[in-house]
């Protein structure tokens, strides 16, 4: 592995110290050593939601799959109507969608009656909207003339046989299904699911529910990481729980989590205290580290390489720390595992309605509440929180988190900021 550094109590010391690294190029070590997962399976296309395509899908039929009326009204044929308007045509048949009338045998002259969908009778050419005639008992008075083509929608004119409709890496997005579906698919070939362990380390740990001894917390770390990973069609939860911090301890589910997992992401533990255990656990099982400290806020003690085959990111224990690293750092790699082809968070422009003083050459990420919009309808934001990474509170209340670019040490009002969203469906 490129740059991984092996886990000896020399080189961890050298590599923490310093200010870190920068926050892409974590991401960049991050995802250059995520493998792909390689099992393919098939799968009903009604279960296939949000899932990873394994490979090329090339259109079997056109679509649509013969020409049909855009609109309800009349089928007419255009030839009929030269000549100085309006025109009338007698009606002489009926097409529903799901029924197709042949066309065959109708007088010059003459209009189909059609609804949306239904197969345009051969000869017939155009469809005029019923709001864009006059019926009379069984004729029709068109006043303007259409187009020949006018409101047909054409066999082939969405998609050709053969196209290519999408390929290894989409992942399965409603519309795309929407896509498959209409070319009859009812299975599709994806890649398995990423199997994603967890692990809470913390001997002041509890889980909700609980009683509380002195010292103790409520284990809430848990439950937002795993809130995360539902989130991921892609992926499957592998719950070790809480986790004592004793080497011994963290080292047996170390040793044991290639054998079910692709990727182990645990928290707490990643610090400089002799109660951290997660780095030298990770060294019993020949782990190596590609990201020991970056430059960042919260997050910066977070820790992503190898457990033998499958990634390891130690997320560091501060609540705010273990979900922005998840995002930011841990999910383009996991997101790279999953097969998929875009890996990186979504960011979208937003305005800053506060000011803040930075440290220079630090991306922070900061919770922010939109306020308001601006005219253009960017999002004016407020800052949360002193900045803790402790505090859940100001997480709780944030509709996402701005990034706060290491190159620049004053925020003011006004600044153009990037803006993640924390809400889901
Ligand atoms: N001497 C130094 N101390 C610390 C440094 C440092 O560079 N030098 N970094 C600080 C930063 S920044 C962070 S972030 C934390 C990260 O610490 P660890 O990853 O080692 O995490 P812990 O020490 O285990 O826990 C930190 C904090 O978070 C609470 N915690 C842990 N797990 C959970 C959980 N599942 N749910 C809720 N809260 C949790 C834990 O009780 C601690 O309060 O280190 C700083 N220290
Ligand atoms: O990574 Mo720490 O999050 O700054 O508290």
């Amino acid at each position: 592995m490129e740059n991984a550094v092996p886990l000896t109590n020399e080189n961890c010391a050298a590599a923490t110290e310093g200010r870190g690294i920068p926050v892409d190029i974590a991401v960049a070590k991050a995802v250059a050593i995520a493998r792909t997962v390689a099992e393919i399976e098939r799968i009903p296309l009604m279960d296939a939601a949000g899932r990873v395509l394994a490979g090329e899908i090339n259109a079997a039929i056109e679509l649509p799959p013969f020409d049909n009326s855009a609109m309800d009204g009349y089928a007419i044929r255009t030839a009929h109507l030269s000549g100085a308007g309006p025109w009338e045509l007698s009606v002489g048949g009926r097409a529903a969608a799901g029924e197709v009338h042949a066309g065959r045998g109708s007088r010059p002259k003459e209009a189909i009656r059609i609804f949306t969908g239904a197969a345009m009778p051969s000869g017939f050419d155009a469809v005029v909207m019923q709001e864009h005639c006059e019926r009379v008992g069984d004729r029709i008075l068109v006043a303007r003339l259409p187009r020949r083509g006018e409101n047909v929608r054409h066999a082939g004119e969405d998609v050709r046989a053969w196209n290519l409709l999408m390929g290894a890496g989409d992942q399965l997005l409603p519309q795309r299904l929407a896509l498959l579906a209409g070319q009859g698919l009812d299975t599709v070939e994806v890649l398995r699911k990423v199997r994603i362990g967890l692990i809470s380390t913390g001997s002041e740990l509890r889980d909700p529910g609980e009683p509380l001894g002195r010292g103790q917390i409520y284990n809430s770390n848990r439950v937002m990481i795993r809130a995360m990973m539902s989130g991921l069609p892609w992926a499957e939860i592998v719950d070790y729980g809480i986790i004592p911090d004793r080497r011994d301890a963290l080292a047996e589910a170390f040793g044991e989590a290639p054998r079910r997992c692709d990727v182990l992401v645990t928290t707490g533990g990643v610090s400089a205290g002799e109660e951290d255990h997660v780095v030298s656990a990770l060294g019993c099982h020949g782990g190596s580290l590609v990201v020991l400290k970056v430059a960042m806020r919260p997050g910066k003690p977070v820790k992503i390489g190898m457990i033998g085959p499958i990634l390891f990111a130690g997320l560091p224990g501060n609540p705010n720390a273990a979900l922005v690293t998840f995002r930011q750092i841990a999910l383009p790699a996991i997101r790279t595992i999953a097969g998929l082809r875009r890996v990186g968070p979504d960011w979208s422009t937003a305005i800053a309605g506060f000011t803040y003083e930075k440290r220079l050459g630090r991306t922070e990420f900061v919770p922010v509440r939109i306020t308001g919009r601006d005219e253009s309808g960017r999002p004016l934001l407020e800052m949360l929180g002193r900045g803790s990474s402790a505090s859940l509170m100001a997480m709780s209340l944030a509709d996402g988190i701005a990034m706060l670019p290491p190159d620049v040490v004053s925020i003011e009002r006004g600044l153009l900021l990037s803006f993640e969203s924390l809400s889901s469906n």
